[in-house]
């Protein structure tokens, strides 16, 4: 757990770059700090392992004040990574990753090993980039490399410094998605500084917007997206707030149409006859063990002899309970698709449609229509524990 009470941070010129913060990063939580440059970002996640000295205020990790810790101590607990990356030239991938528990002193064989599994971890097969020298990665390669090194000592915290930023687009959404699946597994305590609106909302668990030094709103990206605090934050996070927002609303079950369902060991009879009481113009088709196999249209079960089988057709546009409304979006578009079919695991539960989708949303936004204001957010972080 990382927090900041009534931090400042005054430069020798004067500048002001942190003007009296305070708010809390639960443990296991992912917040990030999002602003446009030069507001501070840097600063603030600087100050927590001690590369930055803050000039008034406290910052606890763990419950414990850092002033109060050896600075060199503290950074081996506190994973670090930073957009240059910053890994050893001369160092093979393997031995850049095992350099902390190297100097933990672990034992070289464990170090390599738990390397080579972060490594993994990353999507990086250690047999194929493990002896590699860091010229002899791509970008993204590189900033995986950096993500498995800041990982390899298992430091509870992480602050990770527009880890991103220096690969393009298309490198960047494809790292954000691993990074949150490794986040899902790894559970630490995670500072991300961004300028990218996107990103922030995509990977936070909650986001603070920072004005100058300051912190605007502080709250889950649903809400900061549904009901900005101030008229900065609106500006911040744009006009095309309601898009971004698809990204971070999920599916839920209570979103889902429930279409007839036959099985395709049943008599076209049985279906049609489903599909007439119910008026609907499809069924969607399971298999014997309550797997989606596809759909079937009325007219194909109208008056036919045989089974729903010998008519089903497939259905490849599915998702998992819980995707981002933006995907189920995508995956219409991509199937060219007037519905979605939504599984838990194995088992189906529904249809999303697109009027359904949007009343997802608006159940999102009603959901956070009574947002809470920026004041009583940054107290309620620092007086609940
Ligand atoms: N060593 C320093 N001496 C004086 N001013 C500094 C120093 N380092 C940073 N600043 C100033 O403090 C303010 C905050 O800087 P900081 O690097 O924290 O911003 P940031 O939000 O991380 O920006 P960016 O997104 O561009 O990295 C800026 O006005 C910057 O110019």
């Amino acid at each position: 757990m990382i927090r900041f009470e009534h931090v400042t941070k005054r430069y020798g010129d004067g500048t002001t770059a942190v003007d009296d913060l305070s708010f809390e990063v639960a443990e296991g939580e992912l917040v990030t700090l999002v602003g446009p440059s030069g507001c501070g970002k840097t600063t603030t996640m600087k100050m927590v392992n001690r590369l930055i000295e803050p000039t008034s205020g406290r910052i606890l990790v763990d419950g414990e004040d850092i002033a109060e810790a050896d600075p060199v101590t503290l950074r081996r607990r506190i994973g670090y990574v930073i957009q240059q990356v910053g890994l050893f030239p001369h160092k093979t991938v393997l031995e850049n990753t095992s350099t902390v528990p190297h100097l933990l002193g672990w034992q070289r064989k464990k170090g390599r090993e738990r390397a080579a599994e972060l490594l993994d971890l990353v999507g990086l097969d250690p047999s194929v980039y493990g002896d590699r020298y860091p010229d002899q990665l791509s970008g993204g390669q590189r900033q995986r490399v950096g993500v498995a090194r800041a990982l390899a000592a298992d430091p509870p915290v992480l602050l990770m410094d527009e880890p991103f930023g220096a690969v393009d687009p298309v490198v960047r959404e494809h790292l954000q998605t691993e990074f949150l699946r490794l986040q899902s597994q790894v559970r630490k305590t995670v500072l991300f500084v961004t300028h990218d609106i996107e990103e922030a909302v995509r990977l936070g668990d909650r986001i603070a917007v920072y004005g100058s030094g300051r912190i605007e709103q502080f709250d889950t990206p649903a809400t900061v997206l549904g009901a900005p605090a101030t008229p900065y934050v609106a500006d911040f996070v744009g006009a095309d707030r309601g898009l971004k927002r698809l990204s971070v609303t999920p599916i839920e079950p209570g979103d889902l149409e429930q279409p007839p369902v036959v099985h395709l060991d049943d008599p076209l009879s049985k279906a049609a006859a489903k599909l007439a009481a119910e008026g609907a113009r499809w069924a969607v088709v399971l298999d014997d063990a309550e797997r989606l196999h596809g759909w079937i249209p009325a007219e194909a079960a109208d008056g036919e002899r045989g089974t729903v089988r010998d008519h089903a057709r497939r259905m490849e546009a599915w998702l998992p309970v819980g995707a981002p409304l933006k995907q189920a979006f995508s995956t219409m578009l991509q199937h060219d698709a007037g519905w979605i079919a939504v599984l838990d695991e194995d088992r189906f539960l529904g249809v999303l449609t697109p009027a359904r989708l949007h009343e997802a949303l608006r159940r999102s936004i009603d959901a956070d229509a009574g947002g809470i204001a920026r004041g009583e957010v940054q107290l309620q972080t620092v007086a609940d524990v």
